[in-house]
């Protein structure tokens, strides 16, 4: 029997000790027929014997070489097994006969000390992580298992093999795998969790609310859902700054977790809300109510209780808005829609209240579900159209327009944008809006550009936060230049001081590149907000507008005249222009006059109509 060292090469260790064995006894009974045949054909015999036996001792010295350099050098921890039995020929126990350096480093266990021992003798107690148990799987079927674990032991997770390499022994291959698991944690919490509270954000809430859902059919227990809304968080937000309302939040989380079960779910849906799901209530409607109402008091109570916000003792108060589910068929959706409707009417009752949803409210729902269906087709369907309002100086000269949305819906009528924007606006929809408007608005003042008359005109489009905060915002604006042909000099962007609070520096980053390229601001609203005055001196500002509200009663309200001096005042002395909007009355007009404030908007001079009806009436 000659092999060839490339034969010898592919087989098995395994295989190689077994024809080592074959040869050798092959080598006996060829010595006893070489002694029977004549001497020159005994030499040959033996020469091919000796022959044999090199090439396969050296086979194996490569081969043991080989494997050792694997098993040593092997970045995963490798031991090597004996199977003991128990007296009833069970495997009951794993005798360590050989373990690599890995092994010492994955498992922290020396070598040199537990050769010899046990797996039950080294690692005290492990048989309560069932490891033994898999163990014993691997022994008796000999099918190979990986599995991942947890020992208590050395609270490490570790990867493990384990597999059958001959009669009686096993091998195990061991991996640490704690920081892969502390990583993996790190990001399903991200998904999961909210970085501020550490509470369930709001896609974990969703996804137990479905889960719960689903289980209503097996479960006999009302459900219930309490939507909580901070009081006036944002003017804390807004006057005292975002570290104080983020140590207000996790306050307010503390203090919420502390009244709740572990069995219910606590969540920070966003911003300054939280979302409570209560499961397993008791069976009868009325009773859960009860519960419920009884738990929102005990919210509503500790809420109330002062915060200290770094030695500040600040008051706050919460609404909730609460919904109970049991076992209609209901979605997500609509029961997060019925939680945050009845949250609204508790603020209408007066704040720090709670209020049930009620089926009176579900036609506002309805509404709310209809206006949003319709409002997906509508930018499809080219239900939506532009309309200018003229914008005039002391002497009632035109000098712009702003430009506002209309939506005639075929089943709805027309409806307001104060009703379908922030509807827009919560759906996503106010992207792909606002790109309408934009180019819409574009090809407008391209249009002006080419007249005489109008060449001159600034024209103002509103931009809503959403849109503002998309990463391609800058690109967008300046993509509906470039297609319309508009002179960006003459386009002014409407924002409102809300755009500030998120994000400022993004925000001003991108003003200030699109006011480099020559687009105007103006902010919007202005005075109904908080904003710091630090950061208005930063923004690219070219224009404060007054709010509708304060040149309304400025004639009959001396705070209202008070706040619209100031305005006309600070933008005197920041050097931006000023203009106030809502002007319905002369009165109105002449007061802003004598004030300083020089350009004007409102009913007064013009309501908002087609582009030609505009440049007609002046
Ligand atoms: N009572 C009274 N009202 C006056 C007078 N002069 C103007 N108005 C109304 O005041 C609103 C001024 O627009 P806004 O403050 O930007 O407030 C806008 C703006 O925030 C939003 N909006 C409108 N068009 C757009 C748009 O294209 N994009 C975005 N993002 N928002 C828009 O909807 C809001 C409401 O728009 P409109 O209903 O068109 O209401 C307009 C306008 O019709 C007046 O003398 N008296």
């Amino acid at each position: 029997m000659i092999f060839n060292l490339q034969d010898i090469n592919r087989m098995s260790r395994h295989a190689l000790t077994a024809v080592a064995t074959r040869i050798r006894r092959l080598a006996s009974v060829l010595d006893r027929l070489a002694d029977s045949l004549g001497p020159p054909e005994a030499a040959m015999w033996r020469q091919a014997e000796a022959r044999a036996r090199r090439e396969v001792e050296e086979a194996l010295r490569i081969s043991e070489q080989r494997f050792r350099g694997l098993f040593d050098n092997s970045l995963s921890g490798v031991a090597l097994h004996e199977i003991m039995l128990d007296a009833g020929g069970q495997p009951c126990d794993y005798r360590f006969l050989m373990a690599n350096r890995a092994f010492e480093t994955h498992t922290g266990l020396r070598v040199a000390e537990i050769i010899g021992r046990t797996v039950t003798e080294v690692l005290p107690g492990i048989e309560q992580s069932g490891l033994i148990g898999i163990y014993g799987k691997v022994a008796l079927t000999g099918e190979p298992v990986s599995f991942e674990m947890f020992l208590e032991l050395n609270r490490h997770h570790y990867g493990i093999t384990a597999f059958q390499v001959g009669q009686g022994q096993f091998a195990t291959v061991f991996e640490n795998i704690t920081e892969r698991k502390a990583a993996e944690k790190e990001i399903r919490d991200l998904a999961f969790f909210d970085p501020l509270t550490g509470l369930p954000n709001r896609r974990l809430l969703l996804d137990r609310l479905q889960r719960a859902l689903a289980n209503r059919q097996r479960c006999a227990q009302e459900c219930a859902l309490l939507f909580i809304d901070l009081d006036d968080f944002k003017t804390l937000n807004d006057t005292l700054g975002h570290e104080q309302g983020d140590l207000l939040l996790r306050q307010a989380a503390a203090r919420l977790s502390a009244c709740l079960r572990e069995s219910d779910t606590l969540s920070r849906f966003g911003g300054d809300e939280f979302v409570v799901m209560l499961e397993n209530l008791s069976g009868c409607p009325d009773e859960s109510a009860m519960q419920v109402e009884h738990l929102g008091r005990k919210l509503l109570a500790v809420l109330d209780q002062p915060y200290d916000l770094n030695g500040c003792e600040h008051h706050s108060t919460a609404s909730i808005g609460i919904t109970l589910f049991g076992h209609q068929p209901i979605g997500v959706d609509d029961l997060m829609r019925q939680a945050d409707l009845a949250m609204y009417r508790a603020k209408a009752m007066g704040r720090n209240a709670l209020r049930f949803f009620d089926p009176e409210m579900q036609a506002e729902i309805s509404a709310r579900a209809a206006l949003e269906g319709h409002l997906r087709q509508a930018l499809q369907q080219d239900q939506f159209r532009l309309v200018y309002q003229a914008q005039v100086d002391q002497g009632g000269r035109l000098i712009g327009a702003e430009a506002l949305l209309r939506w005639d819906s075929p089943q709805l009528g027309a409806v307001s944008p104060a009703t379908f924007i922030p509807q827009a606006e919560k759906m996503g929809l106010i992207v792909p809006l606002g790109q309408w408007v934009l180019d819409t608005a574009c090809r407008q003042l391209a249009l002006w550009g080419e007249g005489e008359d109008t060449a001159h005109l600034m024209l103002a489009v509103n931009i809503s936060m959403r849109q503002f905060h998309q990463p391609d915002f800058v690109e967008q604006v300046l993509m509906a230049i470039a297609r319309a042909g508009a002179n960006p000099a003459r386009l002014k962007l409407e924002i409102t001081e809300s755009l500030l609070l998120d994000n400022t520096e993004n925000v001003i980053a991108k003003m200030t590149m699109l006011h480099a390229l020559g687009l105007g601001f103006s902010l919007d609203d202005f005075g109904t907000g908080y904003s710091s005055l630090s950061y208005l001196k930063r923004l690219p500002l070219d224009q404060l507008k007054i709010d509708r509200s304060f040149v309304q009663d400025v004639l009959t309200d001396a705070n209202n005249a008070a706040i619209a001096r100031t305005i006309i005042a600070l933008a005197h002395s920041l050097e931006l222009e000023v203009i106030a909007e809502g002007v319905e009355t002369g009165e109105q007009r002449d007061w802003l006059a004598a004030h300083g404030c020089h350009a004007y908007q409102g009913y007064w001079f013009g309501r908002p109509v087609p582009a030609e009806e505009l440049i007609a009436s002046f």
